[in-house]
Formats: structure tokens, sequence, C-alpha cells
């Protein structure tokens, strides 16, 4: 099906810009995936050198082979233990797209110093192109998978350039090994450069969309307790790198049972979409909420226990002041929750672990009679 106009705006749009944390951390495995089969590919380039030799090549010709495919390996290698690392870069696979773009560039024009014919109709080196393209499906972020496509074109493009300008006849054109260059096969080439990125950023697109979905909960639009288990080990570690705390507080509705019995499935879940809507129109920058299941949700604030108990605490007021009405003719229902906060790290240094201490502490809030927030065990 073809996109419509403003399909197609939000997948440019999409694939553009920065994706959100959980891509990015699914994309800095694909990246090591990548580095590893780079590694390995690298090591077969040490080889050809060889079998040129075996072949009878002239040794000027064998020490550049060589040279470059030790220069190859070398980066290949750095390449591999920047991904391998605990912190990502974010830089890094803008930068090893690049690379392994110009490394099929450059082996091209080595190519082109040798032979001209070979530069412009070798199968096998052009589709390094290809595959760099493809790679980058691997590191999920539309923005690396068109940079890999434009810097192929751009370079590919400058080479035809470069060996049309400097073939003096077009018998030079010619090759019994190659075939004849045409403008008509160059124009296909780059063609086929640019349909290789287009369905490979539509892959990356569909990618971030079943990402995206996977970690919604579909009754409120929230984030749910797969995206949360993602997202904590990353804010976890900015805690500890600023040195500063962060405090999850699990909220629980008080008498949702009841309100399903009065409301009926459907009134009881639009009271859950009005809390959602009060709670998102109270957001501030530095908190994330998440809904774990049923009338049970999480709220992450990047503040020490006691500031994120007062904010809590008011946030249980304004929900309490809004009564929630199933509708025009039927009397508003006051709604409230309870909840119970953990902070990290001293309360626990793992998602689990915070979240059995805040559950600890909202058992305490309902025992003492609900609509309360509670920060520590009497
Ligand atoms: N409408 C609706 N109800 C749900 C949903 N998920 C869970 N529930 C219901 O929510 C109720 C959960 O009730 P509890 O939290 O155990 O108990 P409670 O009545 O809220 O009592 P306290 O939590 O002790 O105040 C159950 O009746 C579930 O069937 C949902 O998505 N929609």
């Amino acid at each position: 099906m073809l996109a419509t106009d403003s399909g197609l705006k939000a997948i440019v749009s999409s694939l553009l810009s920065r994706p959100d944390e959980i891509m990015l951390e699914i994309g800095a495995s694909g990246e090591l995936a990548v580095a590893r089969l780079r590694a390995v590919i690298a090591g077969v380039l040490l080889l050809l050198p060889l079998a040129n030799m075996l072949a009878g090549g002239s040794i000027d010709e064998n020490l550049i082979g060589l040279a470059g495919a030790v220069i190859i390996n070398i980066l290949a290698q750095v390449w591999l233990a920047l991904s391998r690392r605990r912190r990502h870069y974010r830089w890094l696979p803008f930068v090893t797209t690049v690379f392994d773009v110009s490394v099929a560039t450059l082996v091209l024009v080595l190519l082109a110093s040798h032979h001209l014919p070979a530069a412009l109709n070798s199968l096998i080196v052009w589709c390094g192109y290809l595959l760099a393209i493809l790679l980058t499906a691997l590191r999920s972020d539309g923005r690396v998978t068109l940079l890999a496509g434009a810097t192929a074109m751009v370079q590919y493009g400058l080479l035809i350039l470069a060996v049309f300008a400097v073939a003096k006849s077009p018998e030079e054109l010619i090759s019994i090994d190659y075939g004849t260059v045409t403008a008509a096969s160059q124009w296909q080439r780059l063609i086929l450069l640019a349909v290789a990125t287009v369905i490979t950023a539509m892959v990356v697109y569909r990618m971030q969309q079943l990402v995206q979905m996977s970690g919604t909960d579909g009754l409120t639009g929230l984030p749910n307790r797969t995206w949360l288990i993602h997202r904590m080990p990353r804010l976890f570690e900015a805690a500890d790198s600023e040195n500063s705390s962060l405090t999850v507080a699990l909220i629980n509705l008080d008498g949702f049972r009841q309100l399903n019995d009065e409301l009926g499935h459907g009134g009881a879940d639009r009271a859950l979409q009005h809390l959602v809507a009060l709670l998102n129109g109270l957001a501030d920058s530095g908190e994330w909420l998440a809904r774990v299941r049923g009338d049970e949700f999480v709220l992450v604030l990047r503040k020490p226990i006691g500031t994120a108990w007062e904010r809590v605490d008011a946030v249980r007021r304004i929900v309490a002041d809004h009564s929630f009405e199933p509708d025009r003719s039927s009397v508003a229902i006051r709604m409230s929750f309870s909840a119970g906060l953990a902070c990290y790290p001293h309360d626990g240094r793992s998602l689990s672990a915070l979240l059995r201490r805040a559950d600890r502490r909202l058992q305490m809030a309902k025992r003492g009679g609900r609509n309360r927030v509670v920060l520590r065990e009497e």
C-alpha cells in the first residue's frame, strides 16, 4: 500500500529524528554485530594481496594492497573495541558507516588506477556499497541508513565523473574482463543504491514501529512494563554518573474493583483514561509514567525521595479534586490513588528491588486508609 502524503511525512520525520533510548540500545548491540562481521571481512581482505602475489602480480601492487588491508584491519579492530564498551558512543554508527562505504570507494579507486573499466564495472566491490547500506538496518537508526545511502551515491557518483573525465577515448572504457562501461549502466547502479537505501530505511522504520508498539499500553498510550524494564538501566546509569537520586513511585487506584462493578468494564476503562490524561497534563520533565498492570502505574522521578514525596502527594490531591464524569447524566465519581515510594540507590539498585520496596509501602498506604503516599516504613 502506498503511504499517503501525511504518512510519508511521518515516515521521513521519524527516520530523520533521534531514535528513543530503547531503539538506541538495540542499535548499539547491532553495531557490535556489524563490527564483528567487519573484522572478519577485513581479515579476509588481508588474503587478497597474497592471492594476487601467487597469481604473479607486481610487488608494488601487492605492497599497496597489503598496506591498505592492514590499515582497514586496524580500524576494524578499533571500531570493534569501541562498540564492545559498556558506554555507547552515539557518533560511532555514523563514523563506521562512512568508513564502510569509503572502503568500497577506496578499493574501486585502486582498481581504477590499475584498469579504468574495473572501477565502474566490478560487481563484487560495488556490492560493498549495498552491504554497507543493508547493514545499517542493524543499527536501527534511520539517520545512519540515509547517511550510508547519500555517502555511497555521492562517492560513487564522483568516481563515475572522474573515470569518464580521465578516459581519453571510449576504447579505454572497454574491457575483455569487465565489459563496456556505459553511462546508462552507471545510472542504473546509482538508482539501485537509492532503492537499497529506501528499502533499508523502510525496514528500520517498521522496526521502530514494532518496538514502539511492544513498549506501549494499548488502552492509555502510556509506556508499559517492557518499556520500563529497558529504560531503567539507562536512568540508573545517568543517576550514577550525575551522583543524583531517582525515586520510583508505585501508584495503585483505590477501589477500582468497585468502579468496575458500578460502571462496567468500559466505564472503568474510561476512568483509567481520565486519570492518565490528568497525570499526563501534570507531567514535568525528568518524570516518566508507565502503566505496569491493571490499575497500577509507575512514576519515575529524577528527585530524592523527600522531594518526590511532596510531588506525588501534590498529584494525589489534584487527582482527588478532579472527579470523573462517566457521562453527562451520571454523578461525578471521586477517584483517588495510594502510592509507595522507593529511592535509587538507597532502597535498591535494580527495578525489581525498588518495586518490591515500593509495593511494601503501597500496601502500608492501603492499610492506612488509602488516598495517601508512603515513603518509609514506620
Ligand atoms: N476496566 C478495567 N479493569 C481492569 C483492568 N485491569 C484490571 N482491572 C480490574 O481492576 C481491579 C483491580 O482491583 P485491585 O487493585 O486488586 O483492588 P481495588 O478494588 O482497586 O482495591 P484496592 O487496590 O485495595 O484499593 C480488578 O477488578 C480487575 O479486574 C483494565 O484494563 N480495565
